[in-house]
């Protein structure tokens, strides 16, 4: 996930040319939201942007500052205090063309693979492997292009269940952010119905520039998607359209445990819930909320500190 000293919509009033990087730790990349350094006192600060370039190497991660003038060495020096861990290794400074800082901070998002899946940003097109099911997912308006463990969880826990055989009509993407997990299942299970709901308009405005870029049909029926702007189940479509055999909800850890009987009644006996955007010490807490009605953990999957659970729910228990 990147982490940004200034919000996107500030850096694209900048309008600077010219890149400094250097390696950096995950703790200093997390610090620089809180950056007080002498770089803010500049006339021009840069924007800082930090980004883990290889989610397996955690600690491994990158500061790119974006100046309007070439950095003098007093600048640079400034920014290498900001990581100490690069143990003075000299930052490359590049020039860049004159575009906006957000398509800049994108080019940083390298695309991740995981399980059945590979998404990428436009400036990746090229790199798409033959064998992957890809999605085009452009950082912006929306949470979910896949860098986040959160939702890499969440594609491998899907590439799993369909690993496993496990059949799915009628799917519900609760949380969708960018449709990213949404098109994901329905890719894997062709003519399922989906549903994909947020809290958030503009998240669902942006599921419906991701479903066309995606060739994601949207609507009701088999194969499409049907977006909803929703608090959890509080939509009368996404009530209708339950029981779901799959819900994939990736939340945070007190919504979901707070969701916990809605969701648990909007699935239908024997179905599937994958759960993420919890942390490992919530994980107990958040299952024990789904276990009180009547779900059973399947299986886990472990993404740096964010493990991802995949439930079912008993068949005993019926559709409530
Ligand atoms: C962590 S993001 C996940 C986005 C995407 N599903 C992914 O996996 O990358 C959580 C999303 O859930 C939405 N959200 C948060 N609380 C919600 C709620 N109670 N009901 C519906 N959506 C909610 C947020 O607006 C956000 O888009």
């Amino acid at each position: 996930m990147s982490a940004r000293s200034r919000t996107a919509e500030q850096a694209e009033d900048g309008a600077g040319s010219w890149k400094a990087s250097l390696p950096c730790s995950k703790a200093e990349a997390e610090a620089l939201q809180e950056d007080i350094s002498p770089l803010a006192l500049l006339d021009e600060p840069p924007v800082l942007m930090s980004s883990e370039p290889d989610p397996a190497r955690p600690d491994e991660w990158r500061l790119d500052a974006y100046f309007a003038a070439e950095p003098t060495a007093e600048m640079l020096a400034m920014l290498q205090a900001l990581a100490p861990s690069s143990a003075g290794a000299a930052p490359t400074v590049e020039r860049v063309e004159a575009r906006d800082w957000v398509t800049l901070s994108q080019q940083g998002l390298e695309p991740i693979q995981a399980g059945h899946f590979f998404v990428h940003t436009p400036a990746h097109r090229d790199k798409v492997p033959a064998d992957s099911i890809a999605f085009e997912i452009d950082a912006g308006r929306a949470f979910g292009t896949g860098q986040h463990e959160t939702t890499s969880g969440c594609l491998v826990a899907l590439s799993k269940l369909k690993d496993q055989g496990i059949r799915v009509s009628n799917l519900l993407d609760l949380g969708t952010g960018t449709g990213l997990l949404a098109f994901a299942a329905m890719r894997l299970w062709p003519t399922a119905r989906a549903a994909a709901s947020d809290i958030d308009p503009v998240s669902i405005e942006v599921t419906e520039e991701n479903a066309a870029i995606n060739q994601i049909r949207v609507g009701r029926g088999p194969g499409h998607v049907e977006l909803a702007v929703a608090a959890g189940l509080e939509h009368g479509r996404l009530r209708q359209r339950a029981p779901y055999d799959l819900i994939i909800a990736n939340i945070l850890a007190g919504p979901l445990i707070e969701l916990a009987p809605s969701v648990s009644k909007a699935l239908e006996a024997g179905g599937r819930l994958i759960l993420a955007g919890l942390l490992d010490s919530h994980a107990g807490a958040v299952a024990a909320a789904y276990r009180r009605h009547g779900l059973m953990l399947g299986f886990r999957v472990q993404h740096g500190e964010w493990p991802t659970l995949v439930m079912r729910k008993r068949k005993s228990l019926g559709w409530r």
